[in-house]
């Protein structure tokens, strides 16, 4: 498993009519096409593996089998929504948790502890005990509105994102409707990367959909880095943040 979470996390979508294995091909395809200057700071690429609720386990594993084989002959890394029972049956590099999964410090039991385990927050509270139960990263939103998902609560904004990144020291994923265009926004945040759903699923084109996230988050990592450096904040050119465990 890499040292460093990567900063694009692609999760799968599959709602009627979207092809999440095509997705994911074009996904894994454009991440090699891309620089290596860019890979390097992007890291690997992150393919998150959600189903809907009402997806049998059968089903969720079918696919998490697919792509867990895409992602290791990539080099990406394989993480499972939810369904952690999943997640290791098909040895996966670890899953995600939110409020109605099992509980950060029971996920953290069930993948052992070498496992990548996200978990959701939405205020600094939650995030501090997230990690303190053992969470590697956090997912972090609604970070703006999202057709992807209903029953949200209102935006965060970039104003709440940036009270939970200021609260923990692991890596924060921002989500919901992020785009290429947002990615600035969300780093100066102090987000380390971005999920999405809808911007490489619902793309015209989703191999160049990531291929313009990619560039927007190495371009963005590094103006990051730098005004960092110029505070003074930083003695190795890295955010404590950026560390996984
Ligand atoms: C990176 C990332 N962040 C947040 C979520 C949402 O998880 P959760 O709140 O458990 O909701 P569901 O995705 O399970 O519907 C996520 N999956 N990934
Ligand atoms: C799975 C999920 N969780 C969210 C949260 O805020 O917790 S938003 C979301 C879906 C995000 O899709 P898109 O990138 O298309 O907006
Ligand atoms: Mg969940």
């Amino acid at each position: 498993m890499d040292a460093t979470l990567g900063r694009l996390h692609l999760i799968t979508d599959t709602r009627l009519g979207r092809d999440p294995i095509g997705c994911v091909r074009a996904a894994l395809a454009a991440h090699a096409a891309a620089g290596a200057d860019v890979r390097a700071v992007t890291g690997p690429l992150v393919v998150q593996v959600r189903v809907e609720d009402d997806a049998t386990d059968l089903d969720a594993y079918h696919l998490a089998v697919r792509v867990r084989e895409l992602c290791a002959a990539a080099g990406a890394t394989c993480l499972i929504n939810d369904r952690l029972h999943v997640a290791l049956a098909v040895a996966a590099d670890g899953g995600h948790v939110g409020a109605l999964d099992l509980p950060v410090a029971a996920a953290r039991r069930v993948l052992g502890p070498g496992a990548i385990l996200g978990a959701t927050a939405r205020t600094a509270g939650v995030a501090r005990t997230a990690v303190a139960d053992g969470a590697s990263y956090l997912g972090v939103g609604p970070c703006y509105a999202t057709t992807t998902k209903d029953g949200l609560p209102a935006p965060l904004g970039p104003a709440g994102l940036a009270a939970v990144t200021g609260a923990v020291l692991v890596p924060v994923v921002a989500i919901a409707g992020v785009t290429a265009a947002r990615v600035t926004e969300v780093l100066a945040a102090g987000a380390h990367g971005v999920a999405v759903v809808g911007a490489v699923s619902g793309a015209a084109d989703p191999g160049r959909a990531v291929t313009e996230l990619l560039r927007e988050l190495a371009g963005a990592t590094k103006r990051e880095h730098r005004i960092g450096d110029e505070r003074g904040h930083r003695a190795d050119g890295e955010p404590a943040r950026d560390g996984v465990r």
